[in-house]
């Protein structure tokens, strides 16, 4: 029999049970929950990530809904636990839903949301945090500083590299690759080539835009070009960034082979999920090219790092932090509590994920709307038409 798990309530009284397997940022989400008469349950159990049976023990006899983290594993053995106690949803506070199997969420007839949109910006600004970290060698040269070793300015020291006129790669422009490209494009008027399997015209309008802004200002017009493989990119970048989402096809996309083709002094930056890599056969590729530098925010096997990865200097390592800015969580929250709400209530479902923006205004209740449903269409849950 598992240890109890502790909880904190509000709105006892409230008729339907949604819980969250974890607090989350702001009391927005809390707020709108209680007006609908939800009573909150908030795991507060000190313990990081959640087994199965915790997360069975939270749902218990009877419960509408579930906000849970990307963490926790969402199965057979979730999801039936979830519709014995008559739960119609669950949402990731995360708009990747790896950790999820959406197909047998469908089988019990429970709605899986997520939370797209407002991590965006937020994402593909920590993304392009690392690309300047490794670029110039930041985290090295601040531990050299603490560490007493300066001892006066120098020719060759910590020189890296200049991202101006270089190439960068994107793989996988959707929303976030789209927006990490934008910033460096036009922060550091760097050339474009993204491979992903649908075309971002979006993207490309808007580096045609800018290079023609450029080049009527006596600048040099900035580049764009939609790879027809993932090998051209890997050949022709500079920088790579990894924004696909994590599925059978993108499991150890850069693998041994491909990490071979990339230029020597190549950066590759990861935001999107640790097994996009092969994490050991990049330890082994950092280790025989000194030059070539990474910047990783996820991990093969979170929360542990491959053996040798924490020993390379030319490694960036953080801790899935890129959608960690306040407004970004507070808005995920939001967004994963009201996909749960809709659900219980009946709402229909938003008509654009992209576009989650009135959900997020402080000042004027949310639309009568799921924001993301990700098994909308297999479970016939209606459009909304606002
Ligand atoms: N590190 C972090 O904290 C965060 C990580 N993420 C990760 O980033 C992923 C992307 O998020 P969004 O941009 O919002 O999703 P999105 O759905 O807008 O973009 C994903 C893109 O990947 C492309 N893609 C899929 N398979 C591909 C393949 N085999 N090769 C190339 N491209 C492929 C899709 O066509 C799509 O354009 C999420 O699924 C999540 O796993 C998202 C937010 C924060
Ligand atoms: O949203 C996601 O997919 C994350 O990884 C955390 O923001």
């Amino acid at each position: 029999m598992a240890k109890p798990v502790s909880i904190e309530v509000w709105n006892p009284n409230g008729k339907y049970r949604v819980v969250s397997t974890k607090p989350m940022p702001g009391t927005r989400w809390i707020n709108l929950l209680i007006q609908q008469d939800c009573r909150v349950e908030i795991c507060t159990q000190k313990k990081t990530i959640l087994s199965v049976e915790d997360i069975i023990q939270l749902i218990g006899d009877k419960c509408d809904g579930v906000i849970g983290q990307l963490t926790e594993d969402w199965g057979e053995e979730l999801f039936k636990a979830l519709s014995r106690a008559g739960g119609k949803a669950f949402s990731n506070m995360a708009v990747g839903y790896n950790n999820v199997d959406v197909n047998v969420a469908t089988k019990y007839g429970v709605a899986v949301g997520n939370t797209p949109g407002v991590l965006t910006e937020t994402t593909a600004e920590l993304a392009a945090s690392l690309t300047l970290a490794a670029a110039r060698r930041i985290v090295e040269a601040d531990e050299f500083m603490r560490a007493g070793l300066y001892d006066g300015w120098l020719p060759h020291l910590f020189v890296g590299n200049l991202l101006k006129g270089q190439t960068v790669g994107v793989i996988g422009a959707g929303r976030i690759g789209s927006a990490y490209a934008r910033m460096m494009v036009e922060g550091f008027k760097m050339n474009l080539i993204y491979f992903d399997l649908y075309q971002s015209t979006r993207l490309e309008k808007f580096v045609t835009a800018y290079g023609e802004f450029l080049k009527a200002n006596g600048e040099k017009p900035v580049t764009w070009k939609r790879a027809s493989s993932m090998d051209e990119v890997l050949q022709q970048a500079d920088i790579i960034s990894l924004h696909p989402v994590l599925d059978k096809t993108t499991y150890h996309l850069v693998n041994k082979e491909r990490l071979s083709k990339m230029k020597k002094e190549a950066i590759l930056i990861n935001c999107s999920r640790g097994p996009v890599i092969d994490e050991a056969a990049l330890v082994d590729h950092l280790r025989e090219n000194p030059m070539f530098r990474v910047g990783l925010d996820v991990f093969e096997d979170e929360p542990y790092m491959k053996p040798g990865l924490s020993e390379m200097k030319n490694a960036i390592v953080v801790p899935h932090i890129a959608s960690a800015s306040k407004w970004t969580r507070e808005g995920m929250a939001t967004l994963a509590a009201l996909n749960v709400l809709g659900k219980i209530k009946g709402y229909p479902i938003w008509f654009d994920a992209n576009r989650v923006e009135p959900f997020l205004n402080e000042n004027t209740p949310p639309p009568a709307a799921c924001p993301s449903i990700v098994n909308a269409k297999a479970l016939g849950l209606p459009v909304s038409k606002l």
